[in-house]
């Protein structure tokens, strides 16, 4: 038996006046993958992190996650179900530690549990589950330094060790690589790549290296509609994706 998607989106519709930014788009998320979504400005990649993540909602058509009819619910309600997200523009309090930006989410998970009267920074389990986090993205050793003094690609591992320790269960990265020099990209896409074991990854991204290094499956939307999905192979080799987007990438 094949296993369910963790994320199955269908049949999605959003207008904007006559617009339509997405027409009709049908797609899932598998275990352990890494999913690109890719396609040329415009084409309705970042109206697609919308609706999943409860920013905007569709006019017509479903989201489930883990199991579950998501469409209708409110962001906080669909992070609290574990889909991470992580902003173009960063969610983190820059002036704290990157390990006080994951205490706060542990907590935050843990709800009232650490509440009892205890100051926040010397309570050890939550001390200990935030190291835990920063350890898995690679980040144990910049525990004590603010985000605000952390580079581009270490903010976005702090925001994915915050993503893990709110227990994400799919991961949707819109251009984590935006702003990135070559090493910053390189870095970050090997990091990726052990990321999709803890969870699988719908990534939106114009960096056709780190998309053809990383992905397992590459969808390509163009005016809101997926005009192909398939494997790296199967995507380059694609006539209509090449007129429509690759070109001399392909
Ligand atoms: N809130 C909005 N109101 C009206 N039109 C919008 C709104 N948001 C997006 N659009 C339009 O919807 C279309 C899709 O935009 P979207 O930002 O989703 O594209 P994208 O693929 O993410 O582009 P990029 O690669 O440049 O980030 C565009 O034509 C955009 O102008």
């Amino acid at each position: 038996m094949t296993e369910s998607p963790v994320l199955e989106i269908t049949d999605l519709v959003k207008t904007f006046g006559a617009l339509r930014a997405s027409d009709g788009v049908t797609l899932d998320l598998r275990s352990g993958e890494v999913h690109a979504l890719i396609g040329p400005n415009g084409a309705g990649k970042s109206t697609l992190i919308h609706q999943i993540c409860g920013t905007q909602k569709q006019d017509s058509g479903t989201i489930h996650f883990a199991g579950q009819d998501i469409g209708r619910l409110g962001v906080a309600e669909r992070a609290r179900l574990g889909l991470g997200r992580t902003f173009q523009v960063s969610s983190l309090a820059p002036e704290f530690s990157a390990l006080r930006n994951v205490m706060l989410a542990v907590q935050a998970r843990a709800g009232s549990s650490f509440r009892f009267f205890r100051p926040v920074m010397r309570d050890r389990g939550l001390i200990d589950q935030a190291r835990a986090m920063l350890e898995r993205v690679g980040l144990a050793g910049r525990a004590k330094i603010p985000a605000a003094e952390l580079s581009h690609g270490e903010r976005r591992q702090l925001e994915i060790a915050i993503a893990l320790a709110l227990g994400s269960k799919a991961f949707l990265l819109d251009e984590p690589m935006a702003g990135m020099g070559p090493e910053g990209s390189k870095r970050l896409t090997g990091f990726l790549d052990t990321l999709r074991h803890e969870a699988p990854i719908l990534l939106v991204e114009h960096d056709m290296d780190a998309v053809f290094a990383l992905a397992d499956r590459i969808s390509v939307l163009v005016y809101g509609r997926v005009i192909a999905t398939g494997t790296v192979e199967e995507i380059r080799r694609d006539p209509a994706v090449r007129t429509a987007y690759l070109g001399d990438h392909a």
